[in-house]
C-alpha cells in the first residue's frame, strides 16, 4: 500500500529526534558559459530527514550529485533553492556568527587524504587549525586538546610535529578524522572516507567512526559508491539517480527488497553475500541523461526496465518494446549530439554524413523480429523526421505513441511498506504493478 508523502506529513512522521532536515533542497550549477546553456541540475529537489546518532548512506552512480548533496549541507556551495534545516533552523541563509558556530556543528570528512591535508603543517597544526580559526580557549589548552585527539583517534602524541607525507593512507586519514572532531561537531559529512585506502586498513578506519559515533554521539552522512561498506555501517541509505532522491529507507530492508527500480538494478550489480537470495543481474541500457537537461518525468525513465507502457501496448513482446526504448534513447543521443565539424563540411559540400543512416538503425534493430505492421508504420514515420535531420519531431512523435506516465510526469515520493521507507516511482501508486513483481516477469 502506497501513499504520497507530503512535507507536512514527513515533519510529523518524523522519528525520534530529527537533527537534519532537508525538503525541496537544488543545487544548480551555472556554467556562465555559452548563452542560454542550461544549468548543471547538479541536486534537483531532495527531501529527507536524519535522527541523531543515525548512519544515513548516500549512494549512487558516479556524477549523480552525492558530493554537492554533501558540500550544500555544509554551506561549502549554495542552495539554488529548498531548505536545510539543523536542529530546526534553516542553515541556507545563516550569516555572521550564525555561521560561524555552524561551521562548529558540522564537518566533512574528504575522500582523498592526501590532498586534504596541507603538506607544509605539521600534524598538529593541521588539527589545531580550526581550533584558532574559532579562537578555541586559550593556546595551552588547544595544544593539550590536539594531544587528547591525536589519542581518540589512534595516532600517538609525538606525531604531533610530524608531517603529513610520514604517514601512510589509513594514518592520514585519521589525521582529518581528528581535525574534523576538534570542535566537537554534532553532525560529520563522510565523503567516500574509506574509498581511497587498503581493504584492509578500511575496516580499521570503519571501525574507527562507528566507536566515535558512540563515544560522542554523533551523526553521519555517509557517502559512498561502495554498497557493502554501506550495508555494514548505515542505518538507512539513500539512493540518488541524477540529482534525485529515488529511495531512502532502512539498509537492512533496502539490500533485501529494493522498492525502487533503479535501486533494483543497482543492487543487481553488486555480488549478493547471502546464497540463498538469488539476484539476477540488470544491465541498464545507455548511459544517464545529462543533468543539463534531464528528463520531463521521472528521472530514470529513459532506463528503466520495468516503466509503465500505455495501454495499447501492454501485452507486446518484451523484446520490441525493448528495442523502440532503444530507438527512442538513440534518436535522444542524436539530437544531444551536436554534428561533429566534418560531418558539418561534408554536409556543407553535399556529401554523404557519417552518421549512421534511419537505413541503417531500422534494420539493425527491428530486423530480426516480428514487428506488427501498425507499430512499423510509427517507426517509420518517426525515421523520416530523423533522416530530414528532425530529430525533436521524430521524439515528440514517438513519445505520444509509446510514451507513458513515466515519460511526462514526476512521480511523488511515495511511502513503501510500514518502515518509513519513500520510493519515488509511479509504479507504487495503486493501478500499477509493483516494479518487484514486474521485475520478476521479465527475468523468467
Ligand atoms: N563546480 C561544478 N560546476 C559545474 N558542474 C559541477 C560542479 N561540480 C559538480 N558538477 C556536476 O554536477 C553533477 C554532480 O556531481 P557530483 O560531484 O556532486 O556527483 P557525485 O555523485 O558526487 O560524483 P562522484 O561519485 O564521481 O564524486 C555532475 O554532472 C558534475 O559534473
Amino acid at each position: 500500500m502506497s501513499t504520497t508523502s507530503t512535507e507536512e506529513e514527513r515533519s510529523t512522521e518524523a522519528r525520534g529526534d530529527t537533527i537534519l532536515e532537508v525538503n525541496d533542497l537544488k543545487t544548480y550549477y551555472e556554467d556562465g558559459g555559452f548563452l542560454g546553456s542550461n544549468p548543471v541540475k547538479a541536486v534537483d529537489g531532495v527531501s529527507f530527514d536524519i535522527q541523531r546518532g543515525e548512519t544515513l548512506g548516500l549512494v549512487g552512480e558516479s556524477g549523480c550529485g552525492k558530493s554537492t548533496l554533501g558540500r550544500t549541507l555544509m554551506r561549502l556551495e549554495e542552495a539554488t533553492a529548498g531548505e536545510v534545516k539543523l536542529n530546526g533552523t534553516d542553515i541556507t541563509t545563516l550569516s555572521g556568527s550564525d555561521l560561524k558556530q555552524f561551521r562548529k556543528d558540522v564537518q566533512m570528512v574528504f575522500q582523498d587524504p592526501d590532498s586534504s591535508l596541507n603538506e607544509r603543517m605539521t600534524v598538529g597544526e593541521i588539527v589545531r587549525e580550526p581550533l584558532d580559526v574559532h579562537d578555541w580557549k586559550t593556546p595551552s589548552e588547544r595544544r593539550e586538546r590536539v594531544r587528547e585527539l591525536l589519542e581518540t583517534v589512534g595516532l600517538q602524541e609525538q606525531h604531533y610535529y610530524r608531517y603529513p607525507h610520514q604517514f601512510s593512507g589509513g594514518q592520514r586519514q585519521r589525521i582529518g578524522i581528528a581535525r574534523a572532531l576538534a570542535l566537537e561537531p554534532e553532525f560529520i559529512i563522510l565523503d567516500e572516507p574509506v574509498s581511497a585506502l587498503d581493504v584492509s586498513v578500511q575496516a580499521k578506519i570503519l571501525n574507527l567512526l562507528e566507536d566515535l559515533q558512540n563515544e560522542f554521539g554523533l551523526t553521519y552522512l555517509f557517502i559512498a559508491h561502495d554498497l557493502a561498506v554501506v550495508r555494514h555501517i548505515c542505518d538507512r541509505v539513500a539512493v540518488m539517480y541524477l540529482g534525485n532522491m529515488m529511495e531512502i529507507g532502512p539498509a537492512d530492508e533496502m539490500f533485501d527488497q529494493p522498492a525502487n527500480p533503479y535501486t533494483h538494478a543497482l543492487l543487481s550489480s553488486i555480488p549478493e553475500p547471502d546464497p540463498t537470495i538469488e539476484r539476477d543481474r540488470i544491465t541498464l541500457r545507455g548511459t544517464p541523461p545529462s543533468p543539463r537537461d534531464p528528463p520531463a518525468g521521472c528521472p530514470f525513465s529513459t532506463r528503466c526496465p520495468v516503466k509503465i507502457r500505455p495501454e495499447a501496448y501492454r501485452d507486446m513482446d518484451p523484446e520490441l518494446w525493448e528495442r523502440i526504448e532503444v530507438f527512442r534513447e538513440v534518436l535522444r543521443e542524436r539530437s544531444r549530439a551536436d554534428p561533429s565539424l566534418s560531418d558539418r563540411v561534408r554536409k556543407l559540400l553535399g556529401r554523404e554524413s557519417h552518421r549512421a543512416g534511419m537505413d541503417e538503425i531500422i534494420p539493425e534493430l527491428f530486423g530480426e523480429l516480428d514487428v506488427p505492421s501498425s507499430v512499423m508504420t510509427h517507426i517509420r514515420e518517426a525515421a523520416d523526421y530523423a533522416e530530414n535531420d528532425d530529430e525533436d519531431a521524430a521524439q515528440t512523435y514517438l513519445h505520444e505513441e509509446f510514451g507513458s506516465v513515466c515519460d511526462h510526469e514526476r512521480p511523488d515520493q511515495l511511502t513503501v511498506g510500514n518502515r518509513g521507507r519513500l520510493s519515488l516511482c509511479h509504479r507504487h501508486e495503486p493501478e500499477y504493478e509493483e516494479p518487484a513483481a514486474v521485475f520478476e516477469t521479465l527475468v523468467q
